[in-house]
């Protein structure tokens, strides 16, 4: 999942784009990018590695203009951790177009093909970002008048976008010497919220995938982007939208509330703390119907992003609360760390136990989800090293038993603990003496209840195995397995941590 940014101001935008990428941080360690535009010209800044190491002051001072888009990235299935995969991505025909990508496409290979031989244009990286852009560029391109651009043109642009990508895309470009465009695939699965500031001089917008960016910036949540909408500011300030699908659908994923997106964020009008909460409030009828002598002494989290639910479960079975795990401030987030063995040894340096909140207790471990497994084995290890009687664990979310291919890494059957394991033996695998999942109909409830009835569907997916874009089938997931099982597939995640830090693109485009 990555985390995508676009201002459109009055005044230079360069420090707003670095200050809401570190709030979107959350959302992608692996690369980080930034582009501004002073009308014709676009200066861009990219690199591998979180927002703070990318960016230095020199950096800084080279992006110029009031407009601006970023990026921070966390590479999805099919495409490895690399710099010339960090975005956002460039292109120099037709105007100058920079684009940053939220989402994955799931029909790239044939994009790419069709881009080869038909539209002629060269993709340099395996990417579906670079794929999305050149589709949109030359579908701009077939409609421009000379170097004439209208948001018309932009929007029929966008609706043919529509017409010939498929899976998951939040986006946000820029046009040089016009705007900052925006738009959202058909069924909005990845976020994508709208903000403004009032000034002396205008009004100034903000375009992002979380609204905790909105909050940090100064500026005010106009609306959620529709799914199939796009919108276009022009750099003078003026905004025109319009719906560019003929049949959009809000089906957003609902693995945004479960993990991705920060609390403190509200996303199609759901407030992910609240649908975190109600998550708890389910999970804990699961965990009486379970364990019905409630033989537990203390529930304790799992930080971060499990807190909200352990809290709102410990609340409801009247259970004492306790923060048994201290959490290094200075370790990001292990689960979209790319590479087993990095994210393996980063529980043990993210996450230390307080003894005595263990010490001949029987502990409820709670977690939001449960994916590959790597956190709760070493967590449930650690409860039982300093002393746990008994160590349940609980997850807010369904058992993960299916690739993600909009967005999340979870591209392997064979990689996640719940292929193939009844949740016995799914205890028996990470050492607890018990396993409680959430209900996928319990999860839709929770997040159904929290946007108070309007969202009826949510992308489940990795939960159920029913895929809403209707192109995923069973050889396309052998093939992503294989691709991802593949040597080289697995050398460039490992070998990339290696990197971090050391590529680093800098390019003022004219
Ligand atoms: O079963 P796994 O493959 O280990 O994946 C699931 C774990 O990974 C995530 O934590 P992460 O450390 O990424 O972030 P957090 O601090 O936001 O909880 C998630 O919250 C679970 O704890
Ligand atoms: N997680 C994402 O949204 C990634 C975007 C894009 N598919 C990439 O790999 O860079
Ligand atoms: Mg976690």
């Amino acid at each position: 999942m990555c985390g995508i940014l676009g201002i459109v101001a009055k005044t230079p935008v360069n420090q707003l784009l670095y200050d809401g990428l570190l709030v979107l941080q959350h959302r992608g360690q692996d690369a980080a990018g930034i582009v501004t535009a002073e009308e014709q010209r676009l200066h861009m800044h990219k690199g591998q590695g979180l927002v703070r190491d990318v960016f230095r002051t020199r950096n800084m001072r080279s992006l110029w203009g009031n407009t601006g888009i970023g990026h921070v990235r966390y590479p999805t299935a099919g495409s490895a951790s690399s710099l010339a995969e960090s975005q956002p991505f460039y292109v120099n025909s037709p105007f100058g177009i920079v684009l940053a990508h939220n989402g994955n496409l799931t029909n790239d290979a044939k994009l790419k093909d069709e881009m080869y031989r038909t539209d002629l244009r060269h993709i340099n990286t395996n990417s579906d970002s670079e794929a999305l852009l050149n589709v949109f560029a030359h579908e701009l391109q077939n409609r421009a008048q000379g170097f004439k651009l209208d948001a018309d043109i932009i929007f029929e642009a966008v609706a043919a976008v529509h017409k010939r990508v498929k899976g998951a895309y939040a986006v946000v470009a820029i046009i040089a010497g016009y705007g900052l465009v925006a738009f959202r695939d058909p069924h909005g699965i990845r976020p994508l919220t709208l903000g403004s500031h009032e000034t002396e001089a205008g009004t100034e917008y903000l375009v992002a995938s979380e609204s905790v960016a909105l909050d940090t910036l100064g500026f005010k949540r106009v609306r959620d982007i529709d799914p199939g909408e796009a919108v276009y500011i022009s750099f003078a300030g003026e905004l025109s939208n319009r719906q560019c699908h003929p049949t959009p659908n809000l089906v957003p994923c609902i693995f945004e509330h479960v993990y991705f997106a920060r609390p403190d964020s509200v996303i199609d009008g759901i407030s992910v703390y609240e649908a975190r909460l109600k998550m708890g409030d389910y999970l804990a009828e699961r965990v009486q119907k379970i364990i019905p002598d409630l033989d537990i002494d203390v529930v304790i989290p799992i930080p971060d992003t499990s807190r909200a639910s352990a809290l709102q479960l410990a609340i409801k079975l009247n259970l004492p609360y306790r923060e048994g795990f201290i959490k290094n401030r200075y370790i990001g987030r292990t689960f979209i760390m790319p590479g087993q063995a990095s994210r393996k040894k980063s529980v043990r340096q993210k996450l230390n136990p307080i003894g005595v909140e263990f010490a001949g207790r029987s502990v409820l471990l709670v977690d939001d989800s449960i994916v590959r497994g790597t956190t709760s084995k070493e967590i449930v290890q650690m409860a039982r090293e300093a002393g746990a009687r008994k160590v349940y664990l609980a997850s807010a979310a369904p058992p993960v038993k299916f690739p993600h291919v909009y967005g999340i890494d979870m591209p392997t059957r064979a990689e996640l603990i719940a292929t193939g394991r009844t949740d016995q033996q799914i205890a028996e695998e990470v050492g607890a003496d018990a396993v409680i999942y959430q209900e996928l109909t319990d999860l839709i409830s929770a997040c159904r209840e929290a946007s108070g009835g309007r969202i009826q569907e949510f992308e489940t997916s990795c939960f159920d195995g029913k895929y809403i874009t209707g192109d995923i089938t069973d050889d396309y997931l052998d093939q992503l397995e294989a691709k991802r099982l593949s040597p080289l597939s697995t050398k460039s995640s490992d070998s990339a941590l290696h990197d971090l830090n050391i590529g680093i693109a800098e390019q003022n485009l004219v």
